[in-house]
């Protein structure tokens, strides 16, 4: 996977400062060198990296943190956070409406992915209910249009281009003003790729943009560019308003550095990568899960996910819930989260099921677009989540309730910055009944304190699904996805992945879903 090579570096600096008994100047600076080395061997362009170890040291200021301050915790989150800003702009790309007509103009380097991504695109939009359509106005490539019309084709989406015609800007406005009439609310235009030196062809880009007017130009990008990615992406910012970028080829080994340097350069917010060459290996880009995946920070990544992908996207939301929570256990989840209910309990509850799915590793692999090579300590991190669910077995209920008052308490009034607050007392016999070391502990409550902030800000209020929209669900699944909450030992009996597939397609033909097949196991919410 791309940039997991960095993501392992800087994790491991990260790790040996942790291990050092006193965090003063000279570990600090010790970690951020090895982090420097890490980011430029990645190709990431070296002011970037430069201007990176200038703010956490601005931040993380020794000298004025007391005693009892976590500094381990402040400078990771430090260089957490500035890598999100690397790949977060800070301002929201624009966003297309359904039903209302947008233009979407596709603009990149030769060869970086373009036509694969407008036809990805469309796809995923179109699988949303949205109408999408394709104009291919690369006229500079020969099999450009025959390319972009088989996977149109494959696709079932609309395409609009010419065999004859020479000049893209002809075929973008035909194509716009057809789609337009048609109805479609995605018009995706599709461009010749181009290198920096080639001033003609930017001026055709730029012609292009001024003809058909788009709503928003995303630059699509190859996570292989390296070095040369500053002063090609700059090209394309100079010539045309781009406002979004894709990142390809993330299921590759590249090593992705010059990626993060674009993404700063066009000060545009990534809004998908490309995880392969087919149609449907795609996904949503969100910084901070990346990030936390990158630097196997999070060890609930799935956990975490959850609430990061809430609000804006509901399928997203629903789809996480159904890889990680059993299925009789979704719609309790669902009513108490949305009861604001986001408890130490709960959190026990979703680590126990990620225990049960077998080794995290695996578990993390089950994930779309997630790369093993970024779990190397899979078997510490489920360690880790079986310490934090024996601690929290050793809480009483009243104990889990008192916990999680405190830690509302400092999240909301005092942002965490009272040690004095969160007792000793009650840490230490914690830490006695569960057999733990005290850091255990405050690492556990330091991990419930992060989900419970995304928590708040992001889960509160959430619509819970209906009934139907549960059927709808469930109707959903393919067989995959059922093997994945099927106990192990039913699986068995119906004879593995292939009994299941059968079994399957027998209920489908026969009208039946996922959820009948679940209710004549007797495992399914009716
Ligand atoms: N592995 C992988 N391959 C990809 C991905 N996206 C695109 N490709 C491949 O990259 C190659 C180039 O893709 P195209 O879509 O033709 O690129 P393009 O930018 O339209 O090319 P030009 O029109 O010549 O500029 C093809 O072989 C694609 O299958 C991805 O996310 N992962």
């Amino acid at each position: 996977m791309v940039l997991a090579q960095l993501g392992g570096s800087i994790s491991r600096a990260i790790q040996q400062m942790s291990n050092a008994t006193i965090i003063d100047e000279k570990v600090l600076n010790e970690c951020l060198n090895e982090i420097t080395r890490a980011l430029l061997q990645s190709d990431v362009q070296f002011k970037l990296v430069r201007d990176m170890q200038t703010n956490i040291k601005k931040i993380v200021n020794l000298d004025d943190l007391a005693a009892g301050h976590n500094k381990r915790k402040i400078i990771q989150q430090a260089i957490f956070n500035e890598l999100c800003t690397i790949l977060d702009p800070g301002k929201p790309s624009f966003t297309p409406k359904k039903g209302k007509a947008s233009v979407i103009m596709f603009v990149g380097l030769q060869g970086s992915g373009k036509t694969t991504t407008c036809t990805k695109y469309a796809y995923y939009h179109q699988k949303k209910g949205w109408k999408p359509a394709l104009v291919c106005a690369d006229t500079f490539r020969a099999g450009a249009f025959d390319q972009l019309k088989q996977n149109a084709t494959k696709a079932k989406i609309p395409f609009y281009g010419s065999y004859t015609e020479s000049d893209p800007v002809r075929i973008a406005i035909e194509g716009v003003e057809r789609f337009k009439q048609e109805n479609c609310d995605l018009i995706i235009v599709d461009t010749s790729g181009r290198h920096k030196q080639e001033a003609s062809l930017f001026e055709e880009m730029r012609q292009v943009a001024e003809a058909t007017k788009p709503d928003l130009v995303i630059f699509v990008m190859d996570s292989s560019i390296g070095q040369a990615a500053f002063d090609q992406s700059q090209a394309f910012k100079q010539s045309v308003s781009v406002g979004a970028v894709i990142i390809t080829k993330m299921d590759g080994h590249a090593k992705g550095g010059g990626a993060l340097s674009a993404v700063a350069t066009t000060k545009s917010p990534v809004i998908f990568i490309g995880t392969g060459e087919h149609i449907d290996e795609f996904e949503v880009f969100d910084v901070k899960p990346f990030v936390s995946r990158l630097l196997g920070m999070l060890l609930l990544f799935p956990v975490f996910d959850i609430f990061e992908s809430g609000m804006g996207d509901w399928s997203g939301f629903m789809d996480k819930i159904h890889e990680v929570v059993p299925m009789d256990q979704q719609p309790k989840l669902l009513q108490k989260l949305s009861e604001g209910n986001f408890t130490l309990r709960i959190m026990y509850e979703l680590y126990q099921n990620l225990l049960k799915m077998g080794p995290i590793g695996q578990v993390f692999s089950m994930l779309p677009g997630y790369s093993a090579e970024l779990m190397p300590k899979g078997h510490e991190s489920q360690a880790k989540l079986k310490r934090f669910t024996t601690i929290m077995d050793s809480m009483t209920n009243e104990g889990k309730q008192k916990m999680l008052f405190i830690w509302f308490y400092l999240l909301h009034k005092l942002d965490n910055s009272n040690p004095k607050l969160m007792t000793e007392s009650r840490i230490m016999r914690i830490a006695r009944g569960s057999g733990q070391p005290p850091r255990e502990v405050m690492d556990m409550l330091y991990e419930y304190k992060c989900l419970a902030k995304v928590f708040w800000s992001k889960m509160k209020g959430l619509k819970i699904p209906k009934k139907s929209e549960m059927s709808a669900l469930y109707r959903s699944m393919n067989a995959q996805q059922m093997s994945k909450v099927l106990p192990q030992q039913m699986l068995k009996q119906i004879g593995g992945m292939g009994g299941l597939q059968g079994l399957m397609k027998q209920m489908g033909s026969i009208g039946g879903s996922a959820k009948d097949m679940m209710g004549m196991f007797g495992g399914a919410d009716k």
